[in-house]
């Protein structure tokens, strides 16, 4: 198993470009499949779970080649899939197996089954599965329909109002693509507004879509044609270089090409209210999504809360967020994250372990947890438990702490596979084991 050692580190200086979205990067892959034409992909995300999507993508009968860079996928229309010879492996991919859900029931004679690594076959299908079920798909699983492996019998869907009781991007797109397959009108209400990238590629591609507050609706269609896509760099990535660039003393980086789509910084507005010293510089659009380059100085933080209609638009950031709380002055509260105990890991107890591990102060609190800083970080071996986003977020906290900090370092390459040569180019203390 492959493992990184960091040590404290002097200030981080230097500019970077951050990796495509992965949100995205799965969206202008499905989407494409499933339109008429060529479609070229720029800056797609090469890492482990969008590389799920286009193996599924593959196995339903989509070309996709990688040309320097560059995706070339030749979309055969919404019925020009073709049945998988083979179970679909969505690996460690919450949004591949959620999207595809939706996807694969909506295509009437297709049988298929899919599944996915240890993690992902323990979280929560019910949320995708029940509402489909409601609009005549045909789905079995684990647990009740619970827990993948799914197997799915693709049938001609029958629109439907679906009211989430869960701000889920994830679901809220599965239904929309079911919806485009489907007779007549389908509706999604969130409770509150979770990342919009799949609405913005409706709108991109002239699919039917019309919002009324948190109301989607859509209907069924024909078919679309295909358009190019230029991928946005992952502000869900950023989001590491941001806390490294607040956290070690005297840094300064700028990082180019950073999506920051309203409903995805939710981390920005969080910390500028702390005292964090971020700016964004250039500002700009790329296929319906707005793009800019970030400069982030080290900064001394006030304690900070996440509650309420701002979570769903951190949710990725966290675990880093609790990192960033560690070196600010105070308590900072994180409530309403219990979405959190059923991503790829249960990403609250990770965080309030290895705070605690490596000497800082974290406890749950009553629907989520606090924690109390500043204090000093000691390095440690951090359970990770496979967890991307788990092994990141202290990897930065090791390039604070006095002494050794290791984190497995195979889940990285889930959503950022060059984090640890960003880190090194930075000027940080990061070393292959
Ligand atoms: O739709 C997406 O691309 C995602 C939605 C979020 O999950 P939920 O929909 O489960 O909140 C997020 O945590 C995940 O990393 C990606
Ligand atoms: C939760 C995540 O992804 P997914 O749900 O797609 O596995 C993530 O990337 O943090």
């Amino acid at each position: 198993m492959g493992k990184l050692m960091i040590k404290k580190s002097r200030s981080l200086m230097g500019e970077i470009k951050i990796p495509g979205d992965k949100s995205i990067s799965h969206r202008a892959l499905i989407f494409s499949s499933m339109g008429e034409g060529e479609s070229i992909i720029k800056n797609f995300l090469f890492s482990q779970d969008c590389i799920s999507t286009m193996n599924c993508l593959r196995a339903l009968g989509t070309s996709i080649e990688i040309c320097e860079n560059v995706i070339k996928v030749k979309g055969n229309g919404i019925n020009g899939f073709r049945e998988p010879e083979n179970v679909l492996d969505a690996g460690n991919s919450g949004t591949t197996i959620r999207l595809f859900t939706g996807l694969l029931s909506g295509l009437p004679g297709i049988f298929s089954v899919i599944t996915g690594d240890d993690s992902l076959r323990r979280r929560p299908m019910k949320r995708v599965v029940e509402p489909l079920l409601g609009m005549g798909a045909k789905i079995w699983g684990r647990n009740g329909g619970n827990n993948p492996p799914l197997a799915i019998k693709g049938e001609k869907l029958k629109g439907r109002d679906h009211t989430l009781s869960v701000a889920s991007a994830q679901v809220k797109s599965a239904l929309l693509i079911a919806g485009l397959l489907a007779d007549g009108e389908t509706s999604v209400t969130e409770p509150s507004l979770s990342r919009d990238h799949t609405e913005r590629i409706f709108q991109y591609l002239g699919l039917p879509l019309i919002r009324n507050g948190l109301t989607l609706k859509t209907h069924g269609i024909e078919g679309f044609k295909n358009k190019d896509f230029n991928i946005p760099g992952d502000f869900s990535s950023a989001a590491f270089i941001i806390a490294a660039g607040l956290l070690v003393e005297g840094s300064k980086i700028v990082i180019k090409n950073v999506g920051i789509n309203p409903t995805r910084i939710g981390m920005l507005s969080v910390l500028k209210e702390a005292g964090a010293k971020i700016q964004i510089l250039n500002q700009w659009e790329e296929g319906g999504e707005p793009i800019g380059d970030l400069i982030v100085e080290f900064s001394i933080l006030e304690s900070f809360e996440v509650r309420g209609e701002i979570v769903p638009k951190l949710i990725d950031e966290v675990p880093i967020l609790a990192i960033i709380a560690t070196q600010a002055k105070g308590k900072s509260v994180f409530k309403d994250v219990g979405e959190l105990k059923v991503k790829e890991s249960d990403r609250i107890k990770a965080v309030v372990d290895g705070i605690n591990k490596m000497g800082g102060k974290a406890e749950i609190i009553d629907e989520g947890f606090a924690v109390y800083g500043p204090t000093k970080l000691n390095g440690n071996e951090i359970e990770t438990y496979n967890d991307h986003r788990i092994a990141m977020s202290f990897a930065i906290a090791g390039l604070l702490a006095d002494g050794e900090t290791i984190v497995e370092s195979n889940s990285i390459s889930i959503s950022f596979p060059n984090f640890g040569e960003t880190i090194k180019k930075l000027g940080g203390n990061i070393i292959e084991l």
